[in-house]
């Protein structure tokens, strides 16, 4: 009996209508979702795309996202054949505009912005012309500029405040907007076991092998062009996490010691509880928490994968002072306590360009109340001499030195031994913050 093919007759048009009816049931969202999991989710209906099939609609929807309102935005001035006042029309804007742009325009943009479109029609070039024709105006006003590089006028003021405190310059600001639309490469922590030479190596070998461009520095490996790494023999043998390299240095900032009893109180999927156990050594113990049990079940199968057995976890909702386990109230309190608090993930826009349409000040205000409970009674479980760390993946200010200062005006017993932005525009990375607390009295 013949086989059937799998592959399409017409994978081009194949293509063309996955790539068509996925952005318009994207569209369709009243909120956006998060885009990679809803992607992942989706192409099940669509078995007939092929993995670059996939790659070149992930890219394509994650350049829309990047440059959505700025499509808005200059459609808006091409139309009126004029440049708009950025911050008057941003404050008008909602994600549903979208829909007042015809889809044909506004991927002319997308590509136009995200440099991919190349000689087009007749309509294509009229914008590309009248666009380099208002390119140095568009550059020299930052309210333009920033709306047209993904980064909302409204939120500059927020960017004021971080860039004073990082002492930018006005270049070095403009950079880090820029930065917001520059993709990431996705990192991998290596774990302990296969930090040798030869086997880091093996694994950088191994990485490449699935046709993706892939360093190793130091002894973290990053990978560029959309290999699914954990689909790899190396990943299931526990050889290495995927994990953004300020992720990485969160846990470094906890300056780890064998032996120490450490609390990562808000685990999730324990990203940083592993990064923790693997500076342990095998020796002294993580206890993870958070708010969802399954989040700490997916923590419990990478926690086996990796084999690491000093990992105990349970759910904590922030709300009470955590009932200390045995071994740790005999020596009254934890070592180190990691709060790697909820917040409004603003740092991870360079990966999740989506995120940036649901941040919201009434949302970064929710946030500030949660990171300040649990900062209070996740504080009272750490030992006299130990140390409290907080770190959020957002660059505002208000969620980060803001929150430590009011903290420490509150509690006498807390000093302030150092607080660093990670990421930002110093390194290709997700943007972080971190702070450690001694406990003084
Ligand atoms: C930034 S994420 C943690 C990421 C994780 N540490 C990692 O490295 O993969 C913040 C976590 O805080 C948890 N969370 C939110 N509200 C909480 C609360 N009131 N108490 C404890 N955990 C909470 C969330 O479920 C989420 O997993």
């Amino acid at each position: 009996m013949k086989r059937r093919s799998k592959k399409s007759p017409h994978p081009q048009l194949n293509l063309v209508v996955a790539k068509k009816q996925l952005w318009q049931e994207w569209l369709s969202q009243s909120k956006f979702k998060p885009l990679d999991r809803w992607l992942k989710q989706s192409f099940k209906k669509y078995p007939n795309l092929t993995r670059e099939d996939k790659l070149k609609v992930s890219n394509d929807m994650f350049s829309a996202m990047r440059y959505m309102q700025a499509a808005c935005y200059l459609e808006s001035c091409y139309q009126a054949q004029s440049l708009l006042n950025a911050l008057l029309w941003d404050k008008e804007w909602k994600q549903d505009c979208i829909h007042e742009i015809p889809t044909k325009e506004f991927w002319q943009w997308v590509y136009l912005l995200a440099d991919k479109s190349g000689p087009g029609t007749k309509s294509e070039n009229d914008r590309q012309n009248w666009f380099l024709k208002n390119r140095v105006q568009i550059n020299d006003n930052i309210e333009t500029y920033a709306l047209v590089n993904g980064f909302r006028p409204q939120w500059l003021n927020l960017l004021k405040q971080r860039s004073l405190l990082q002492a930018w310059s006005a270049e070095q600001s403009r950079q880090f907007i820029k930065q917001q639309n520059i993709h990431l490469p996705i990192y991998l922590r290596i774990n302990q076991e296969y930090q040798q030479a030869d086997c880091l190596h093996h694994i950088l070998h191994h990485i490449k092998q699935q046709g993706v461009h892939a360093d190793l520095y130091k002894n973290v490996i990053s990978v560029d062009g959309g290999t699914d790494v954990q689909r790899t023999e190396l990943y299931n043998k526990g050889a290495f996490e995927i994990q953004d390299l300020a992720s990485q240095q969160i846990a470094e900032a906890l300056s780890l010691k064998p032996g120490f009893k450490v609390w990562d109180a808000c685990a999730g999927a324990g990203g940083k509880t592993l990064a923790i156990a693997q500076l342990l050594a095998g020796k002294g113990s993580v206890t993870a928490t958070d708010l969802h049990q399954y989040k700490l079940d997916e923590l419990k199968k990478r926690a086996k994968r990796g084999q690491y057995h000093n990992v105990r976890s349970f759910v904590w909702d922030g709300q009470s002072k955590l009932r200390l386990p045995n071994d740790v109230k005999q020596q009254a309190g934890f070592d180190r306590v990691l709060i790697d608090a909820p917040c409004t993930s603003a740092g991870t826009w360079r990966r999740n360009p989506d995120a940036r349409w649901r941040f919201s000040l009434e949302d970064t205000a929710e946030q500030l109340s949660i990171q300040k409970q649990i900062l209070e009674n996740a504080c009272l479980s750490v030992r006299l001499g130990g140390y409290l760390v907080y770190a959020t993946c957002s660059w505002q200010v208000s969620e980060n030195e803001a929150q430590v200062a009011e903290f420490l005006a509150h509690h006498e017993n807390f000093r302030l031994q150092s607080q660093t932005l990670l990421g930002g525009i110093a390194q290709q990375s997700d943007t972080m913050f971190v702070a450690v607390m001694e406990r003084v009295k």
